[in-house]
C-alpha cells in the first residue's frame, strides 16, 4: 500500500528549516525599535519566527489572509460521542455560506475572506457561491471498527488541503487560518492527540460542544478502544526515527483514527510551510492536524502560529508538544476558525512592528542609559 503521492511528497521536500540569520536580524532589528527592549513580549517573538519562516527581515506583512472552514463528518459520531446529529455539520456549512455564522462575523470583523472546503460531509451540497466541493467520501467509517479512512481517501484529503493552500497564496493571500466543522471530530482529535503524545485518552479527551459526564467517560472509553484497534501503526510512528517512512507511517495514523478535515488541515499547513506562509492555527482539530504534520515534517510547524487556547481538554498539551504558544486564551471551544480569526491582528501588528516602527537612531530618542553613564563614570 502507497502511503504517500507526488504532491504530497513535492510538497514535503519543498519545507525548510527556518532562516537563522533572518531571524537574528528580526531579533536585533526588534531590540533598536523606539521602545524597551523585549516590551512588546510574545509579538516579537511571534515577528521573529515570521522572519525565519520567510528568510528575510522584515518579512512581508501577513495580509491580506484568508481562513479555510474544512466540513466533513465522523463514522464514530454513531457511538454516540456528541449530543448533536450529524445533519448539522452540513446544516452549519449553508451557515457558513450565507454569512450567518460566528466565523463570518470574525472574518467580516478582521478582513478576511471565507472558504469552505466540504472534503467529506455526509449529505449531499448543492453548489454555492465559496463553496469548494472537493468531497473525498460521505464521511468517514467508524475509527472503533475499521480504519476511519482508506489509504486513498487519506491521500486526497491531504492533497486537498495542499492544493487550497496553494490556490489561496496564489490568489494574493498572505497569510492562511484554519477553520474545521465536523460533529464529533473532538472526538477523532482526542485519538490523534492521544496518538502522536503518548497522553491517556482521559487526559486528552475533552466535552467537544458541551457534553455531560456520563457522555464524557463514554467518549474516554470510545477513544480508548480507537487506540486499542490501530496501536500497531501508532506504536509504528511513535517508535520511528526521522527515516524515509515517517510521512507513511504518519499518514496510517492519520487515516486510522482521523477525520477527513483532520487531513485536508494537514495538507493545509504542509502547503502554507512549503510556501513560507505564515498559517494561524485554530483550536483542537487544527491542534491535532498538526500534530500529524510535525511527525510528517518537523520543520513545518515553524509556519505555525498557534491563534489561541482552546478550552478542550488536550489542546493544551497539543500545543506543548508543538512548542507553539496560544496568543490568546478566551476560553473558546467553537472552533470554524474563530480563535485563530481573532488573534489574526495580533500576527498582523507584530510583523508591522517590524515594517513601520522608528528606531532609536531615525527618530533621535535618546536610548536608555548604562549603569556607568548614569553615575557620570563611563
Ligand atoms: O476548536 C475547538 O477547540 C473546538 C472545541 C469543541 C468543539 N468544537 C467544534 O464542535 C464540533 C465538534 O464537537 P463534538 O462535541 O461534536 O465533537 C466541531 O464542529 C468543532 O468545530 C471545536
Ligand atoms: C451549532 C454548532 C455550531 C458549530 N460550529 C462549529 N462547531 C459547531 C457545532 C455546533 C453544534
Amino acid at each position: 500500500m502507497t502511503w504517500t503521492s507526488e504532491l504530497i511528497r513535492q510538497t514535503v521536500a519543498a519545507i525548510r528549516p527556518p532562516d537563522d540569520a533572518a531571524m537574528r536580524a528580526a531579533r536585533m532589528h526588534q531590540d533598536r525599535l523606539t521602545k524597551p527592549q523585549g516590551s512588546l513580549g510574545m509579538l516579537e517573538d511571534v515577528s521573529v519566527r515570521l522572519a525565519g519562516l520567510a528568510g528575510e527581515c522584515p518579512p512581508p506583512l501577513p495580509v491580506p489572509a484568508a481562513v479555510a472552514i474544512f466540513a466533513a463528518d465522523h463514522g464514530v459520531h454513531a457511538q454516540g460521542v456528541t449530543p448533536w446529529p450529524q445533519e448539522v455539520t452540513a446544516q452549519m456549512v449553508a451557515n457558513f455560506l450565507a454569512g450567518g455564522a460566528v466565523v463570518n462575523a470574525f472574518a467580516g470583523q478582521v478582513g478576511a475572506d471565507v472558504t469552505v472546503v466540504d472534503v467529506g460531509v455526509a449529505a449531499e451540497l448543492p453548489e454555492a457561491p465559496g463553496l469548494l466541493p472537493r468531497k473525498v467520501a460521505y464521511g468517514t467509517a467508524d475509527m472503533t471498527e475499521q480504519p476511519a479512512m482508506t489509504a486513498e481517501q487519506v491521500l486526497r484529503a491531504v492533497e486537498t488541503g495542499i492544493e487550497v493552500a496553494r490556490d489561496l497564496v496564489s490568489a494574493g493571500n498572505r497569510c492562511l487560518v484554519t477553520g474545521d466543522m465536523g460533529i464529533a471530530n473532538t472526538t477523532a482529535s482526542a485519538a490523534l492527540i492521544a496518538a502522536c503524545t503518548g497522553l491517556a485518552p482521559g487526559e486528552v479527551t475533552g466535552r467537544g460542544t458541551g457534553i455531560d459526564e456520563a457522555m464524557h467517560n463514554h467518549k474516554i472509553d470510545v477513544v480508548a478502544a480507537a487506540l486499542d484497534r490501530h496501536a500497531e501503526p501508532i506504536r509504528a510512528m511513535r517508535g520511528q526515527l526521522h527515516d524515509h517512512g515517517r510521512v507513511g507511517r504518519a499518514l496510517e495514523v492519520l487515516a486510522a483514527v482521523g477525520g477527513l478535515e483532520h487531513a485536508a488541515l494537514a495538507g493545509f499547513i504542509l502547503g502554507a510551510a512549503s510556501r513560507r506562509v505564515p498559517v494561524v492555527l485554530d483550536g483542537v482539530i487544527a491542534g491535532a492536524a498538526a500534530l500529524i504534520v510535525a511527525a510528517v515534517e518537523p520543520d513545518a510547524v515553524a509556519a505555525c502560529v498557534a491563534g489561541h487556547r482552546s478550552m478542550e481538554s488536550g489542546h493544551a498539551a497539543t500545543l506543548v508538544h508543538l512548542g507553539l504558544h496560544p496568543l490568546v486564551d478566551l476560553e473558546l471551544r467553537l472552533g470554524e476558525g474563530t480563535g485563530a480569526l481573532l488573534a489574526l491582528p495580533l500576527v498582523q501588528s507584530s510583523v508591522r512592528v517590524l515594517h513601520e516602527v522608528a528606531t532609536f537612531d531615525s527618530a533621535g530618542v535618546t536610548e536608555k542609559q548604562l549603569d556607568g553613564q548614569r553615575d557620570g563614570s563611563a
